[in-house]
C-alpha cells in the first residue's frame, strides 16, 4: 500500500538554485532537473524533439545525463491553471509506481519555467494509435487490445483502491493511456486527480473533465466519487473493443454515440456487432461480449450499481462472472439535459493534425461548479440550455 502525505525532500542539485520560487516548497520528494540540464536534453526545445502539444504546454523528447530517455513537458507561460495542475501532478505521482502508471522522473522550476519530466513512452497514445486516423495508428490484435483493458484497469484499481488517500485520476480517456515499447498501457495526466480522504464517500470540486467520457452525475452535481472514473473506464473499454470513438458525427445518427449504440445492440442480443471490423473477425467472442459488457455495468446510470475497479479486474481476467442480469440503461449525459459546449480542438498532438476526424468529436472543459449554485449558472466552457 501507498500511504500520502510524502516526506518534504527535495532531491537535486538545484536546490540551492537562488532562481527557484516558492513553488517549490509545494513540491515534496521529487528530483529537480535545472534548466539547463532539460535545454541540453532536448537540443535546446528544437523543434524535431517536439513530440506533442497538450492543453497545458509542448512535450519533447529528450536525452537526459544518465543516457535514459525522457518525455519532457513545457508548462506554457500563458496558462495559469496549468500551475495548479503542474503541482497536483507532481505530488500525486511523485511518490506512487506501478506498471500501468506513467513514472514521473522528476521537474524543473526555475524563472517562469515549470517542466514535468517522464519516462518516455515509445508507443504514443490510445487515440493515436487505435482510434486516430493519422500516421501514428497501428493495428491492435485482439490478445493486445484485452491485454491494454487489463493493464488500464489494473493501473485504476490501483489508485482507487490501493494508494491511501485514494485517487480520482478524474481524466481517463484515450489520450490518456500512454503505450510503452511492448504496448503496455500507462495511465498519464494527473493534473485533473484529486485526493478522497479515507473518511468521506466524495468530494465536491469544480467540473473538469473531457465530455464523453464525463459522469453524468458529477458532470452535473458536481459530486466526485471513484464512480466517476469507472464511468469513464467503461467508455474507453467498448471505445478499444469497437475501435472508435465515443462519439463521430460522421456516422449516420443513430451510430453517433458509442455508449447508445452499445446498448442499442445489447438490447436486440447483437453486442458482438460492435466489436472492430479491422479485427477481420479474429477475436474471441465470449471475451469481447463480456468486454462489452462490462463496459455497460461501469456506465450505468446509478453509481452504485458500478462495480469498483478490483471487480472490473476480476471479471476482465475471467475471475469473477459478469452478471448480464445486473446491466441497466447506461448514464447518457444527453438524457439529463441539452449540452451547449463551446469546442476547443481536443490536444492535437504536434504534426498530426489529420490524425483523426474522430478525436475531433471530444470535447474538453473545465466548469466552475459551486453546490450552491443552480446548474444554469454553470460558466466557464460549458452552458445548459
Ligand atoms: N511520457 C510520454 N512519452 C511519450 N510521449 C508522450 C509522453 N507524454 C506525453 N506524450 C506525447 O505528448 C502528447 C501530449 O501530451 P499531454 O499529456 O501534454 O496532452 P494530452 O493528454 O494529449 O492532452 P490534454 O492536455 O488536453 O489532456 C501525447 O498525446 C503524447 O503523444
Amino acid at each position: 500500500m501507498t500511504c500520502f502525505p510524502f516526506c518534504s525532500k527535495v532531491t537535486s542539485s538545484a536546490r540551492h538554485d537562488p532562481e527557484i520560487d516558492e513553488d517549490i516548497s509545494g513540491i515534496h520528494n521529487v528530483k529537480l532537473y535545472t534548466y539547463k540540464q532539460l535545454r541540453n536534453a532536448t537540443e535546446d526545445f528544437c523543434l524535431a524533439n517536439k513530440i506533442g502539444e497538450g492543453g497545458f504546454g509542448s512535450v519533447y523528447k529528450g536525452r537526459l545525463k544518465d543516457g535514459k530517455f525522457a518525455a519532457i513537458k513545457v508548462l506554457s507561460a500563458e496558462s495559469r491553471q496549468g500551475v495548479k495542475e503542474f503541482l497536483t501532478e507532481i505530488n500525486v505521482i511523485s511518490e506512487i509506481e506501478h506498471e500501468n502508471l506513467v513514472k514521473l522522473y522528476g521537474c524543473c522550476v526555475e524563472k517562469n519555467n515549470r517542466i514535468l519530466v517522464y519516462n518516455y513512452l515509445e508507443n504514443n497514445s490510445l487515440s493515436q494509435t487505435l482510434l486516430g486516423g493519422g500516421h501514428n495508428r497501428m493495428y491492435f490484435d485482439w490478445k493486445t487490445r484485452s491485454r491494454i483493458c487489463i493493464g488500464v484497469a489494473r493501473g485504476l484499481a490501483f489508485l482507487h483502491e490501493e494508494v491511501r488517500p485514494h485517487i480520482v485520476h478524474r481524466d481517463i480517456k484515450a489520450s490518456n493511456i500512454l503505450l510503452d515499447k511492448d504496448l503496455t498501457p500507462k495511465i498519464s495526466d494527473f493534473g485533473l486527480a484529486k485526493l478522497i480522504p479515507a473518511n468521506m464517500t466524495h468530494v465536491s470540486t469544480r467540473v473538469a473533465g473531457t465530455i464523453g467520457y464525463l459522469a453524468p452525475e458529477y458532470a452535473i452535481g458536481g459530486r466526485l466519487t471513484r464512480k466517476a472514473d469507472i464511468y469513464s473506464f467503461g467508455v474507453l473499454l467498448v471505445e478499444i473493443v469497437s475501435g472508435r470513438c465515443n462519439t463521430n458525427s460522421h456516422l449516420p445518427i443513430e451510430e453517433q454515440f458509442l455508449l447508445e449504440r452499445t446498448w442499442d445492440l445489447y438490447e436486440r442480443k447483437e453486442l458482438i456487432g460492435l466489436v472492430d471490423t479491422s479485427l477481420n473477425g479474429e477475436f474471441d467472442a465470449e471475451q469481447a461480449s463480456n468486454f462489452l459488457k462490462i463496459g455497460l455495468l461501469c456506465t450505468q446510470e446509478s453509481p452504485k450499481l458500478r462495480p469498483s475497479m478490483s471487480s472490473v479486474v476480476k471479471m476482465l481476467t475471467g475471475r469473477m462472472d459478469v452478471d448480464d442480469s445486473k446491466i441497466t440503461k447506461p448514464a447518457l449525459i444527453s438524457d439529463f439535459m441539452d449540452l451547449k459546449v463551446r469546442r476547443k480542438q481536443e490536444s492535437s498532438t504536434y504534426n498530426t493534425s489529420s490524425a483523426s476526424e474522430n478525436q475531433d468529436t471530444t470535447w474538453r472543459f473545465t466548469a466552475q461548479y459551486d453546490q450552491t449554485m443552480q446548474t444554469s449558472s454553470v460558466n466557464s466552457a460549458l452552458s445548459f440550455d
